[in-house]
């Protein structure tokens, strides 16, 4: 089998070549301005071993992919009584849709589309205040990636509030029936910071490990519940184009519309990527492109 430190450099090149970039997201103006032209990958094996290819340097906004991490925390604070309030099937809709909040009476379809990240995050916050639920959500991040650079832009996340309306009526709806503990504004500051944690695809790699299930790498919560988190990034992690990454990829994943994606091999590998253009599902375009290949070149899928 050919080796990762042959394989990640001829990808990046394969990616580098090809013109269609896809389209950065533009409804957070902080990240319209991102150059879509560029592209990175990293690669933590079970042996804790770092293998990285072109802007895996590069910090950039991870967004969605703290949901998984925000679950983690919220699974660890309130158990099983978290699915009261957030259900675990795919939407088949996009991230931010709203009707079937309506249709589902406030009960978001599964913790990675947009209400349903509100509600865990609804969840983490408590009675405390968004600082300290913060705190403790970067705190996580960095002991999951093994450094403490990591931090929140607080430029997207303002930038975020300003045009949020959706998130903001996503919230409202929750709150009219009755599934929102927080006011609306206190909630979302909270998700709107965490969504604006940066990171690079080496940093974000290393985050992955503790879904990996390898006794070298770092243990952060029970082999039962990573076999969960991962059950839902198969099946819901890149919302209605969750199928499509299930028979491309054929590994759990959760993307961001910063670009990023974060994939696991069960056991195997943690994978960081980074392309900023978007597919029309709203996830990184060369990113899933990539993966694909990496998965098929290495033989790496759960199926
Ligand atoms: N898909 C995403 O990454 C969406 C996250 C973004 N913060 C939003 O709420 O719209």
């Amino acid at each position: 089998m050919p080796t990762l430190d042959a394989i990640l450099p001829r990808l990046t090149d394969e990616m580098r070549a090809d013109p269609d970039w896809g389209a950065v997201a533009t409804y957070i103006p902080e990240l319209a301005g991102v150059d879509p032209e560029q592209f990175g990958i990293s690669v933590v094996l079970a042996d804790g071993t770092c293998h990285s290819a072109g802007d895996c340097d590069t910090q950039f906004s991870v967004q969605s992919i703290t949901k998984v991490f925000t679950l983690a925390i919220a699974l660890g604070r309130s158990g099983d009584q978290l699915w009261e309030r957030v259900g675990r099937e795919p939407s088949g809709r996009a991230f931010n849709s709203i009707v079937q909040l309506e249709q589902e009476q406030g009960r978001p379809r599964n913790p990675f589309i947009n209400a349903g990240a509100i509600v865990t995050t609804d969840e983490v916050l408590g009675t405390r205040a968004p600082r300290d639920a913060l705190a403790e959500i970067v705190q996580f991040v960095r002991h999951a990636a093994g450094t403490d650079d990591i931090h929140i832009n607080e430029t997207v996340a303002a930038s975020e509030n300003a045009y949020g309306h959706r998130n903001y009526a996503l919230a409202h709806f929750l709150a009219s029936f009755g599934n929102l503990l927080n006011a609306p504004e206190l909630t979302l500051g909270t998700y709107f910071h965490h969504c604006a944690i940066e990171m690079t695809t080496k940093q974000l790699a290393m985050a992955g490990r503790f879904l990996v299930d390898a006794p070298a790498l770092p243990r952060m919560i029970s082999p039962q519940r990573i076999r969960r988190l991962n059950a839902l990034m198969m099946t819901c992690g890149h919302y209605d184009g969750s199928g499509d990454f299930a028979y491309r990829v054929g590994l759990p994943g959760k993307s961001g519309v910063g670009g990023g994606i974060l994939a696991i091999v069960p056991n195997v590998a943690s994978i960081a990527v980074w392309s900023p253009g978007l597919n029309r599902y709203g996830n990184s375009l060369k990113g899933t492109k990539a993966l694909a290949i990496l998965a098929r070149e290495m033989s790496w899928s759960v199926f």
